[in-house]
């Protein structure tokens, strides 16, 4: 069988991005508002920092505002608090990003449940969970189930009726929206996860693979049906295989072990220039979509699922 086709997460972003920006454009023109995104990063982490610049940079390319909140990692919670109600009340500010994860001596869940759900730009307050989880429309779609929706619809098309889904990983941020908004779509969807007996026979019945747990290269070739769509939402640095990149260098690579699955499968995502690109890209059409809302204009449609 020949290989799979390479879904283009990267392509695919880069044109979303172009439509966001047409849509910024188009809202200043009728509502003379400008989308505005607040990102808030505490503590230091470096990957933390590079996620968070190019955020920042997608932010201005696509004309929107970018208010950078940049706080020390000793930060007290009350602070952090205090710094979302000031967020909340801004009407320049129609989404509100917290970097994840936070420092330790935060609590998380306390943190998301204060942005207001309106400008819960990510999706991970619980009102977005719950609206999503049922079906109701104006749910906030976390923004990595959202890019590998669109992704899967790129390649299989608008009807997913009957399609046989596995999820593998069952976090909040992933997992379970992405379960969601496969089992609205009319899939019939399975959630795996770490204490799944028998992983690999629950994967080789999946028409669609969607892969996070992250753990490198977990997914085998022989645990994917033929022909099958694969998603890959896993981003692991690891140490470069070949000895000539020198030491301490790393490569990325995703939960499914791209060279034996691209063998088996119908398309496949690949790490990096697969779901990243579309995470960003989605997080600048839920600023859009929430600033739309905030102003009484109509939902870009990628967005109003
Ligand atoms: N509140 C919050 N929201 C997030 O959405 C969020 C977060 N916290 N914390 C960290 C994770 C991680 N994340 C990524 C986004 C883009 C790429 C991305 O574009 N990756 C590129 C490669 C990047 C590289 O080369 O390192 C790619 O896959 O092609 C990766 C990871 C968003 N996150």
């Amino acid at each position: 069988m020949a290989d799979a086709k390479i879904i283009d997460g990267k392509a695919f972003a880069a044109g979303l991005r172009a439509r966001v920006a047409d849509g910024v454009a188009a809202l200043k023109a009728s509502h003379g508002v400008t989308p505005g995104l607040a990102v808030v990063l505490v503590g230091e982490d470096p990957a933390s920092q590079v996620y968070v610049k190019s955020k920042e940079r997608a932010l201005v390319e696509l004309g929107m505002n970018s208010f950078d909140h940049h706080e020390a990692a000793d930060m007290a919670e009350a602070d952090l608090l205090a710094l979302i109600d000031r967020l909340n009340a801004d009407p320049a500010v129609h989404g509100i990003l917290v970097q994840l994860p936070l420092p330790k001596h935060i609590d998380t869940q306390k943190i998301l449940a204060r942005i207001a759900p309106e400008k819960d730009a990510d999706g991970f307050h619980v009102v977005n969970a719950g609206l999503l989880a049922t079906g109701q429309p104006g749910a906030i779609v976390p923004c990595t189930p959202l890019g590998s929706l669109l992704l899967i619809r790129d390649t299989l098309g608008h009807d997913l009726k009957g399609k046989r889904a596995l999820v593998l990983g069952r976090s909040n941020i992933v997992g379970k929206p992405m379960a969601h908004l496969l089992l609205q779509a009319d899939c019939t969807v399975t959630l795996a996860h770490s204490r799944t007996v028998d992983l690999a026979e629950e994967c080789r019945r999946a028409d669609i693979l969607v892969a996070a747990v992250g753990r490198p290269e977990m997914v085998r070739g022989d645990w994917i049906k033929p022909g099958a769509t694969v998603i890959d939402v896993g981003i692991n640095r690891v140490p470069a295989a070949d000895p000539a990149a020198g030491p301490g260098k790393t490569r990325l690579v995703g939960d499914v072990a791209f060279a034996e699955a691209v063998k088996v499968a119908g398309a496949i995502t690949p790490v990096p220039g697969g779901v990243g690109p579309m995470t960003i890209a989605c997080l600048m059409l839920n600023t859009l979509a929430a600033a739309c809302r905030a102003a009484g204009a109509p939902i870009p449609a990628e967005a109003a699922l």
